[in-house]
């Protein structure tokens, strides 16, 4: 099938348990809890999003023919030889189109494979890291993974409940925005008072990096 991509970059990944660590971005194109265009930003089910996944207009971007073909961007992008090659793959929302044949494509390049989702489809078989981060009014169908990473607050968000699902990190994330601020005093009171949660910080907006 044919992969549409809106950037593909490296940098080190900002966010979550693997924060710090050098990693290929390949950011797929669309979602399916925001059309992506600003006027439709007030009525779709996730309005706080940051990120711009609209076409395949960024650097790296495009539209790869098939699952060797993005494999093969992706490792000329990766600019650290062959010792613990990582790519996290997101959007958009990834698992639109991430499928077994690129996840097969990435390992036989001695990729590990890391993806962020909204936790509204399944993930397919085989990734080594599943970052998942629901969202408030949207259906979670991805109840396990590595890392549940809570964008905090989003009203009506019930964290005792989440605390319950299966995963082996649980990070509350600031909402940035306007109340960015805000947000981050209350997530940090919020693990201060529930040791289950750590808190993740978007640390490449702070040192302005991808
Ligand atoms: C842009 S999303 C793409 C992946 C997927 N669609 C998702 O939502 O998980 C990447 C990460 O950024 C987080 N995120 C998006 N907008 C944010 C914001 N305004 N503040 C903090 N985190 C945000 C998402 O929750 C997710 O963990
Ligand atoms: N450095 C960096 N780390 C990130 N972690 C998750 C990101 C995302 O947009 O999915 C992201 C991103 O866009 N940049
Ligand atoms: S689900 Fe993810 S990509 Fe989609 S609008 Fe929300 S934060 Fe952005
Ligand atoms: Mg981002």
């Amino acid at each position: 099938m044919t992969y549409t991509v809106k950037e593909l970059f490296h940098t080190l990944q900002g966010e979550g348990g693997q924060a710090g660590r050098s990693a290929v971005f390949c950011r797929f194109a669309g979602c399916n809890l925001w059309s992506g265009r600003e006027a439709d930003r007030a009525s779709a089910t996730c309005q706080f999003c940051d990120t711009d996944f609209v076409g395949t207009d960024g650097p790296g971007g495009g539209k790869f023919a098939d699952a060797a073909a993005l494999a093969d961007r992706i490792l000329a992008t990766w600019a650290a030889g062959s010792e613990r090659r990582y790519v996290v793959m997101t959007g958009g929302e990834p698992l639109l189109q991430l499928d077994r044949p690129v996840i097969d494509a990435l390992h036989a390049r001695g990729f590990e494979i890391a993806v962020e989702t909204n936790g509204t489809i399944e993930p397919p078989q085989g990734l080594d890291w599943i970052c998942v981060s629901p969202k408030q009014g949207a259906d979670l169908v991805a109840r396990r993974g590595s890392e549940l990473k809570v964008v905090y607050p989003q009203p009506g968000q019930d964290l005792d409940a989440l605390a319950r699902l299966d995963f082996q990190h649980f990070f509350l994330q600031p909402m940035d925005g306007p109340d960015r601020a805000a947000n981050t005093a209350a997530a940090v009171a919020y693990c201060l008072a529930h040791p289950h949660w750590r808190l993740s910080l978007q640390t490449h907006k702070f040192i302005g990096i991808a």
